[in-house]
């Protein structure tokens, strides 16, 4: 059970060196509204006479028993247990810390940590969904106590769970610069036909997350054109190569052939995400290499935009990172 803090009433010229339990508002009508002292503020000497003068002979004062911890305290911990690289706290403020991003970056939370955190009686760890980009200043995880005070053992005990598991609990991982390859296929593109929607789309995420492309090659709907295109690339010592289009079922759809024909390990062709099922992911070495459904082209976010900011972070994709986007990854399609 979590045990309610004691509050004592004392006469305010007695109440020095004790705890306000909560914040103190003074109001001057048409002057000033406002705290005039914080939660959890230590009472001084010369905090007798403003209080006298917003009317308080007694105020309530927190007992802090032996071994507990206030909220302030509890929720910077908190947060420093469960904080990496990337972030940086702020003061408490009612009682909650909150975990900035420092960077552009990846945030990566561990899913089990934070629900093995929250398990524990009268603590409240709060992050977002894990593996999405964030903005420098942006709120990834705030920490906070439910209670006023609490034991701190049971902050020690947060603290230990905390290390038990490997690496930060929640950080946010920076993007590398990585040089990009796109090859577009199609043929009604490489006549020139119709223009390209894909280049334009592909460039403006690439750039958004510190990367560039460092060439878009047109290809016709034929295998070992693509192929030579992707060996060019590779070649060249691109980071990461992006095929755009040819990805469905029609006899002229000749990427996800091409992209095993340059003898790259298939992780997996298409995930359950809508939209962006068609997409295929493979690996030459540690170059990754995608195939880029139609959706890329005209929806803001689709299993492309999963992918490409855990890739530019440095991360290697596997199969279930793909089968796994079934669940929630119905979007607008
Ligand atoms: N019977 C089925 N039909 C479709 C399936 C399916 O599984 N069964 N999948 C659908 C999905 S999902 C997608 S996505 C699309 C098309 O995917 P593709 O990657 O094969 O796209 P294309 O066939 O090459 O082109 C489709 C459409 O987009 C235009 N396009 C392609 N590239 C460009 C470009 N660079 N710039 C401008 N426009 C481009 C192309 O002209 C076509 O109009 O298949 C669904 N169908
Ligand atoms: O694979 Mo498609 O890009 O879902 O529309």
């Amino acid at each position: 059970m979590v045990e309610k803090p004691k509050l004592k009433e004392v006469p305010v010229r007695e109440a020095v060196g004790m705890m306000l339990p909560h914040d103190m508002t003074q109001i001057l009508p048409g002057e000033f509204k406002g705290r005039l002292f914080k939660k959890g503020h230590v009472i001084t000497e010369a905090d007798i006479e403003p209080l006298l003068s917003i009317g308080k002979e007694h105020i309530y004062v927190l007992e802090m028993p032996e071994g507990y911890i206030h909220e302030d305290d509890a929720g910077t911990r908190i947060a420093r247990a469960v904080s990496g690289d990337g972030l940086t706290l702020t003061e408490p403020y009612e009682g909650k810390v909150s975990m900035k991003a420092t960077r552009l970056g990846l945030a990566k939370i561990n899913e089990e940590a934070v629900h093995a955190i929250n398990a524990l009686e009268g603590i409240a760890l709060s992050t977002i969904y894990s593996d999405q980009v964030v903005q420098p200043g942006q709120t990834v995880a705030a920490a906070r106590i439910i209670p006023l005070i609490m034991e701190e053992a049971r902050i020690v005990r947060l603290e230990e769970l905390a290390r038990g598991f490997s690496g930060p609990i929640v950080q946010v991982k920076p993007f590398y610069e990585k040089k990009v390859g796109v090859v577009t296929t199609g043929g009604e593109v490489y006549s020139g036909r119709i223009a390209d929607k894909f280049g334009p789309v592909i460039r403006a995420k690439v750039e958004a997350l510190g990367s560039r492309v460092t060439e878009q090659r047109f290809a016709p709907d034929d295998k070992e054109a693509i192929e030579r295109e992707i060996i060019r690339f590779l070649e060249e010592g691109v980071d990461l190569v992006l095929v755009t289009g040819g990805m469905s079922v029609d006899p002229d759809d000749r990427t996800p052939g091409a992209i095993a024909g340059v003898g790259a390990e298939v992780v997996r062709y298409g995930t359950p995400m809508l939209p962006g099922s068609m997409l295929m992911v493979a690996y030459k070495g540690d170059v990754p290499i995608l195939g880029l459904p139609g959706a890329v082209m005209h929806e803001p976010f689709t299993s492309f935009d999963v992918f490409l900011p855990r890739i530019l972070a440095g991360e290697r994709i596997v199969e279930s990172d793909m089968t796994r986007l079934g669940y929630g990854g119905l979007r607008t399609c």
